[in-house]
């Protein structure tokens, strides 16, 4: 095993920071720095006023607070954070391309590539390099073609470790992950790098956790938990179109089905549909990779959880518009919520971005509040899906900061995001100032629907 005292990991973002601010807590004696071309967001990590980071995770504050300045450090300077490491987390953004072959499905690679390209420039010895971004399987060879070709002539181990945190409970989730994935070469060199980095996780996740294999099969997991995932959410969503039309109710389903050990009782939500910067980027890059390999039938049976998860989001926004006589022209649409689940000021691929979408369409007024997301954000989401013209949207789309005033004098109320004080929220002060009929539009089915219909709402409901 080889003795890390200085890591580098490039990418500060929703992974690489709160990743390396628990590896940093957990090995005080490894000094960790995280490195990031984008000023802006290492100026945020740095501000003094930690409520300014630019992240919100339950928990991450504080892990900030205890370790940087000490053993954890944001900079630009990616050169000297490479040339420093013994070991070199990549933890870029790995989007769907946008553009050319693959376009609108394949992962676009060009920043883990500037990055490999960039340690084989600046690097002055032999380093382990990990892929934390979640990559297509077979990429660990592109980045051993790149580095190994080099003209330094270092050394340079490859090693796997995809990051399984959700957002919301990233700490948690680091804190106490169900297991820790390494791939890794199995020659003397791979193990003994597979070695280096299960000790560093060994400072606190219980060694039987920690598990080794090849590095296929580690990139090729973290695909297959996301397509798993996201394959539960959209066969519950199937269901719940199937319980709307026959008085079955969704959750009363998922708990009986989620008895039975065999499928157990996570991810049987039903909702508006999943979204988040990984799901669809994830299930879609897995569709690629199998058509690429000629396997037709595999990449159609992937392929379908987006399309199921695509169907319920315009469902969704289908309902809003029917239950309103069948036109929002003008009408005013209140949101509670835009992240794409609570306790996240991530907004990436949010449901509530394209159930927007589809009732600008309509010309409906939409109404937005979010107890974390910026108005510019919502307004940088609808126009990246390049739909709707800025100036429309500007003048159809309001943000507000309070509830209650994205609720008076709403044609309809629809619940986009599951955060916790929708709960309790004053529901007597909302019906007085909503016009009627006051239609609540549960998509999260997080509302006491009893308590609403007695106060007077007509409450719809996702699977009921
Ligand atoms: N967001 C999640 O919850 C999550 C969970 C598990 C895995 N992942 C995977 O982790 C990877 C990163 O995701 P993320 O959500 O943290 O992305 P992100 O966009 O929040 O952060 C990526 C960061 O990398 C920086 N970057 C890009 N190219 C760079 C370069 N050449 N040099 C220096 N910095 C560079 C960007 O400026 C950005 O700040 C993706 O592959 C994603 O699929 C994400
Ligand atoms: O029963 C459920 C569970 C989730 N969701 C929705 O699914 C989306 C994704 O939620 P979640 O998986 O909790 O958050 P992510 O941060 O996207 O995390 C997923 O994606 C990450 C990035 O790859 C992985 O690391 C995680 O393991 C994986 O859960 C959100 O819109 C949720 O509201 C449901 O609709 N029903």
């Amino acid at each position: 095993m080889k003795e890390v005292k200085n890591i580098c990991c490039i990418g500060a973002g929703y992974v690489g920071g709160p990743t390396m601010a628990v590896i940093a807590l957990k090995n005080p004696h490894i000094k960790v720095n995280i490195v990031d071309i984008n000023e802006q967001r290492i100026a945020d990590w740095n501000d003094a006023d930690l409520d300014k980071l630019p992240i919100y995770e339950p928990g991450l504050k504080e892990v900030v607070a205890e370790t940087r300045g000490r053993n954890l450090f944001f900079s630009t300077n990616v050169d000297q954070g490479i040339q420093d490491a013994d070991m070199i987390f990549i933890s870029v953004n790995t989007p769907t391309k946008t553009y050319g072959k693959g376009k609108g499905q394949a992962a676009d690679l060009k920043y883990i590539e500037l990055c490999a390209r960039q340690i084989a420039r600046v690097a002055k010895r032999d380093k382990i390099v990990v892929e934390k971004s979640t990559l297509p399987v077979r990429t660990a060879e592109a980045l051993k073609d790149i580095l190994s070709n080099s003209e330094s002539g270092f050394k340079f181990e490859i090693l796997s470790n995809p990051e399984f945190l959700a957002e919301g409970t990233a700490i948690d989730d680091l804190m106490a992950p169900d297991r820790v994935l390494i791939g890794g070469d199995d020659t003397p060199s791979g193990q003994e790098a597979k070695d280096t980095l299960s000790a560093i996780y060994e400072a606190w996740v219980p060694k039987e956790q920690v598990l080794q294999t090849n590095v296929w099969s580690s990139e090729l997991s973290k695909l297959t938990a996301n397509a798993f995932l996201a394959q539960r959410i959209s066969s519950i969503n199937a269901m719940s179109a199937l319980c709307e039309e026959t008085e079955a109710d969704v959750d009363e389903i998922a708990r009986a089905i989620g008895m039975d050990s065999r499928i157990g009782p996570k991810f049987l939500k039903s909702s508006v549909g999943f979204g988040g910067s990984c799901f669809q980027k994830d299930v879609l890059n897995l569709v690629y990779i199998a058509k690429s390999y000629g396997l037709t039938e595999v990449a159609e049976y992937w392929d379908q959880v987006i399309q199921l998860n695509d169907y319920q989001k315009r469902r969704f926004a289908d309902k809003i518009i029917k239950k309103s006589y069948n036109t929002v022209n003008d009408k005013k649409i209140a949101f509670l919520g835009w992240a794409f689940k609570k306790d996240t000021n991530d907004t990436r691929e949010s449901a509530a971005i394209y159930v927007a979408d589809h009732l600008l369409d309509e010309n409906a007024q939409v109404v937005v509040y979010d107890p974390k997301v910026p108005a510019e954000q919502v307004y940088a989401d609808l126009e990246y899906l390049n739909t709707h013209d800025p100036e429309e949207i500007r003048k159809r789309v309001k943000i507000v900061n309070d509830p209650y005033e994205a609720t008076s004098e709403a044609h309809a109320i629809a619940v986009l995001t599951e955060w916790d004080e929708f709960k309790e929220y004053d529901w007597n002060k909302i019906f007085a100032s909503t016009l009627k009929p006051a239609n609540v539009f549960d998509g999260r089915n997080i509302l006491d629907k009893k308590a609403l219909e007695v106060i007077g709402f007509n409450v719809y409901n996702i699977g009921k």
